[in-house]
C-alpha cells in the first residue's frame, strides 16, 4: 500500500459510538415512515413500562397524552406506575444506547438496551429539543422524586443533564416527555392506536388511558388482575449453541475446566453427557477454557448434534394462557364467541423452546372495519408484543392463511367478522429482521401455528353449526306452530270431533327437529 494511503489511517481512523451509528441508520431501530416511527415509540415506552411494573409485582397502569402542536410536530407524555428509575441511572437509561438490565437468556419484551434511548435519539434528531423525565422511586420506604431535563451527547453515547431538581411525586413511576417531528398519528392498522388496542388483548392485566391528538380519550380497562409470573432465566440448550457461543463462553467463564464450564453454562449437561462428549470428540475436557481452540469448539458443536438430550427446560416460557387471552378478547372485542388454545412447548432448530397460543373471536367488534363492513384480521404477537408491520413475510400470516377455512364453516375468510390471534412465546423468537416485526417460518413453528389455529377453528365451526341449526330450528318451529294448529283444527272439524290438545306433541316435534340438526338424539 502506498505511503500516502497508509497516512490516511493516522488522519482519518475513527470509531463510531452506537448513538452515532444509529443516528445515521435510524431505520435499523425501526424508524422508517412517519406512522411506523410513532408506533415504534409507543411500543418501546409501553413495553418498558410493562417490564418494569411486572418485575416489581405491580399491575401496570399507563397514561399517555399525545398532542399535535404543528403540522407534524407532536408532544408525547408517557407516565407509568412502575418502580421508577434511580436518579443515577436516568441519563444512562434514556441517553446511552446498549445500556439496560435485561441482557439475559430470558423471555422478556426488552433485550437490547436500545429501546428508549432510540426514542430519545429520534426526538433529538427531528426536533433538537431535550427530553424531560420525572422519576419517582421508593428508597428505604421513602418516596423520592427527581425531575431532569436531558440531551443525548451522540459523540460520547451518554446523557447531558441540563437541569435537575427534586420534586414531589404522588407515587413511584416514570413520566417522560418527548417532542417529535416527522411522525404521524393514525388510526390505521399500523398506527399507534391499534398498537395499544392489540397490546391490551395480550395484556389483560394492564390499564391504559390514552388521550389522542384529535381529542379522543380512550380508557382500556383491566380485564384481569393477575400479574403474569416472571419468566426464569434458562441456560442455553446444547443443540442451540454455535462454536462462536462456546468461544465467547470460554473467554468469560470463571470455571477452570471445559467440563465445568459446559455443565454450568448449558442445560441438560450431566457428567454422563460430558463422558459421551469426550468419547465422540477425543478432546480432553479437563483443559482450561481459555485454551479452547476454534476447531475444538466446532467439533463440540458437531458432537452435540449427534448426541441425545432431554428437551430444553421450558420454565423460562410464560404463555399468556387460554383464560387470559379470552379475557383480553372479551374486554376489547366484545365478541359473540371466543376459542383459545395454548399448545405444549416444542422446539425449533433442534433446541430452542417455544410455545404457540391462538385465539379466535367471532362477532361483536371482532375483525377490522373496512367501510361499513367488518373483515377478518390476523393479530400477530411475539412474547405478548403486537407485531404490526411486515405481515406478509411472517410465519403467523403464512400459517393462518394456509388453513382451508371452508372446512371450518368460513366460506370467505376475508369478509368474516373474525379476529385471529396468535402469540409466539420464546427466549429466542426467530425474527426476520432487527425491527422485530415478523417471525421466520421455521417448519416447527409453522406447524404449531397451524395446529393451534385449527383447534380454535374447530371450536368455532361447532359454534357456527349450532348457531345455524338453532336458526333453522326457529324457522321450522315457526312453520309448525303456524300450520299444525290449523291442520289439527280442520281435521277435527272434518272428523266431527273435538280438537285434541296438541301443545305437547308440537313441542316434541320442534325439539326433535332441532336435535336432528345438531346430530343428537331425543333420549340423550
Ligand atoms: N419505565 C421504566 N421504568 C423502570 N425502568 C426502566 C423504564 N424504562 C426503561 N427502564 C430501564 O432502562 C433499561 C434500558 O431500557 P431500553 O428500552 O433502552 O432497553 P431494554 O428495554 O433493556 O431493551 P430493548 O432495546 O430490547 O427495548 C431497561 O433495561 C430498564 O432497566
Amino acid at each position: 500500500m502506498a505511503r500516502q494511503a497508509l497516512d490516511l489511517f493516522d488522519e482519518g481512523f475513527q470509531e463510531l459510538t452506537p448513538s452515532e451509528f444509529f443516528r445515521k441508520n435510524k431505520q435499523m431501530l425501526g424508524f422508517t415512515g412517519k406512522i411506523r416511527s410513532l408506533t415504534i415509540v409507543f411500543h418501546e415506552l409501553i413495553t418498558n413500562s410493562f417490564d418494569a411494573a411486572e418485575e416489581a409485582g405491580i399491575l401496570p397502569e399507563i397514561k399517555i397524552d399525545l398532542k399535535r402542536i404543528g403540522k407534524d410536530h407532536y408532544i408525547l407524555r408517557h407516565q407509568d406506575n412502575g418502580p421508577g428509575i434511580p436518579e443515577k441511572y436516568i441519563p444512562k437509561v434514556f441517553c446511552t444506547m446498549f445500556a439496560g438490565s435485561k441482557f439475559r437468556n430470558i423471555q422478556s419484551r426488552g433485550q437490547q438496551g436500545l429501546g428508549c434511548s432510540g426514542c430519545v435519539l429520534l426526538s433529538q434528531m427531528t426536533t433538537g429539543k431535550p427530553i424531560k423525565v420525572i422519576s419517582g422511586t421508593r428508597e428505604n420506604g421513602e418516596l423520592k422524586g427527581v425531575k431532569m431535563t436531558l440531551k443525548m451527547d451522540v459523540k460520547k453515547n451518554q446523557g447531558l443533564i441540563l437541569e435537575k431538581e427534586e420534586v414531589e411525586v404522588e407515587d413511584t413511576g416514570v413520566c417522560i416527555e418527548l417532542h417529535f417531528k416527522d411522525v404521524s398519528y393514525s388510526l390505521s392498522e399500523q398506527g399507534a392506536y391499534e398498537y395499544i388496542r392489540r397490546t391490551m388483548i395480550a395484556n389483560p392485566h394492564a390499564k391504559i388511558i390514552f388521550n389522542d391528538p384529535t381529542g379522543n380519550r380512550y380508557v382500556f380497562n383491566r380485564a384481569s388482575d393477575v400479574i403474569p409470573p416472571m419468566p426464569k432465566e434458562v441456560l442455553p440448550h446444547p443443540w442451540g449453541v454455535t462454536a462462536d457461543d462456546l468461544i465467547f463462553m470460554a473467554k468469560h467463564t470463571d470455571k477452570r475446566r471445559f467440563r465445568s464450564m459446559l455443565t454450568s453454562n448449558l442445560s441438560r449437561m450431566s457428567s454422563k453427557k460430558i463422558k459421551e462428549l469426550e468419547e465422540l470428540t477425543g478432546i480432553d475436557l479437563n483443559k482450561r477454557p481459555k485454551d479452547m481452540k476454534w476447531e475444538e469448539a466446532e467439533s463440540i458443536v458437531e458432537a452435540f448434534k449427534k448426541m441425545k438430550f432431554m428437551s430444553p427446560p421450558t420454565s423460562g416460557l410464560i404463555p399468556i394462557g387460554e383464560e387470559q387471552i379470552e379475557k383480553g378478547m372479551r374486554e376489547i372485542l366484545q365478541p359473540e364467541f371466543t376459542a383459545t388454545v395454548t399448545r405444549k412447548p416444542k422446539t425449533y432448530r433442534g433446541g430452542i423452546a417455544f410455545v404457540v397460543e391462538a385465539g379466535i373471536a367471532y362477532g361483536g367488534n371482532s375483525g377490522r372495519m373496512v367501510g361499513d363492513q367488518r373483515k377478518a384480521e390476523i393479530m400477530r404477537f411475539a412474547n405478548r408484543v403486537p407485531l404490526t408491520f411486515d405481515a406478509g413475510s411472517c410465519a403467523i400470516t403464512e400459517g393462518v392463511k394456509s388453513l382451508d377455512w371452508r372446512r371450518y364453516g368460513i366460506r370467505d375468510l376475508e369478509n368474516t367478522p373474525l379476529t385471529i390471534f396468535v402469540n409466539i412465546v420464546s427466549t429466542n423468537v426467530p425474527y426476520l429482521s432487527t425491527g422485530k416485526q415478523s417471525v421466520a417460518p421455521e417448519p416447527e413453528i409453522l406447524h404449531e401455528i397451524r395446529q393451534a389455529t385449527m383447534i380454535a377453528a374447530r371450536k368455532l365451526y361447532k359454534y357456527l353449526r349450532k348457531k345455524k341449526a338453532a336458526k333453522e330450528e326457529a324457522e321450522r318451529a315457526k312453520v309448525f306452530e303456524t300450520y299444525v294448529p290449523v291442520i289439527i283444527k280442520q281435521a277435527a272439524l272434518l272428523a266431527e270431533r273435538e280438537a285434541p290438545d296438541y301443545r305437547e306433541l308440537l313441542d316434541t316435534v320442534t325439539r326433535r327437529a332441532k336435535l336432528e340438526i345438531l346430530g343428537e338424539s331425543l333420549d340423550e
